[in-house]
């Protein structure tokens, strides 16, 4: 069985005060149950973030981590950094850091790597383009760039790792994969670790992200290989957040 997990994906959003009073309010509405919740705030939050969270059922996660471990490279953190904050997970390779910051699926197994040395957990994010998804080729595109991951890092480091099917063209579009196509994609990701090691594809978290809403977020859930969602916009409020959160919470044993 495994657990499942919600994040939050809160972007370049909101400021100070709003952070704070965002997490005040899930640490104050969330049921404990049997899933892992996460929120991934803006870097130069995650102090206060690390404060506010401290004793509650959520973890904290960042954004982005620098595939460096330190030196001249200005404007970048390393992972090291985001142990100093508390922070259990990093997002890497999400699509708006792969087509705005020309991240490739070979820095993003470089970020992978760095984060998975500093005993971070990486949530490897993957998704096809609207054009790519028209030229039938979702499949391909995302058999590489979970390719270039395991051959760089190894199955073992998925382990910790959790994977998010992002497709891009959902994403911030309010146009949803239906259930059925992302759970096709899913199993399609699972068989793809499943060549490498049966066990650990079989434990591993696959989550859905792009446009999750607390309206749809129970079908999605429902689907025998998503394990959960990473959130953007809906994580932005507390109430929405909750209650995709509650979603989450496992009515059988999948
Ligand atoms: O990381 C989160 C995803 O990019 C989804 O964003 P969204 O829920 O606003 O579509």
């Amino acid at each position: 069985m495994r657990q499942p997990f919600v994040a939050g994906n809160w972007k370049m959003n909101g400021s100070r005060d709003d952070a704070g009073r965002l997490l005040e309010d899930l640490v104050q509405g969330l049921t404990p149950a049997a899933r892992e919740v996460v929120v991934c705030p803006p870097y130069v939050y995650l102090a206060d973030a690390a404060r506010i969270l401290k004793g509650s059922e959520i973890a904290l996660g960042a954004q982005n981590v620098s595939e460096e471990e330190s030196g001249a490279f200005t404007g970048e953190v390393a992972a090291s950094m985001l142990q100093d904050f508390d922070c259990r997970y990093v997002i890497v390779g999400h699509s708006e850091r792969r087509g705005l910051f020309g991240e490739s699926n070979e820095i993003v197994a470089r970020k992978f790597m760095a984060a998975a040395r500093q005993g971070l957990r990486p949530i490897l994010c993957v998704g096809e383009t609207l054009e790519q998804r028209e030229q039938d080729v979702t499949e391909q595109v995302i058999r590489e760039q979970l390719d270039a991951v395991l051959e760089a890092a190894g199955v073992h480091a998925f382990v910790e790792a959790v994977v998010a099917y992002e497709p891009v063209w959902a994403i911030g579009t309010g146009q949803t994969a239906s259930p059925e196509q992302a759970q096709a994609v899913h199993a399609m990701i699972r068989a793809r670790v499943a060549e490498v090691d049966d066990t650990i594809a079989g434990k591993l978290r696959i989550v859905y992200g792009g446009s999750v809403k607390a309206s749809n977020a129970d079908e999605l859930f429902a689907m025998p290989d998503i394990d959960g969602g990473l959130i953007g916009g809906a994580s932005l409020d507390a109430d929405s957040f909750l209650s995709i959160c509650e979603s989450a919470i496992p009515a059988d044993g999948k």
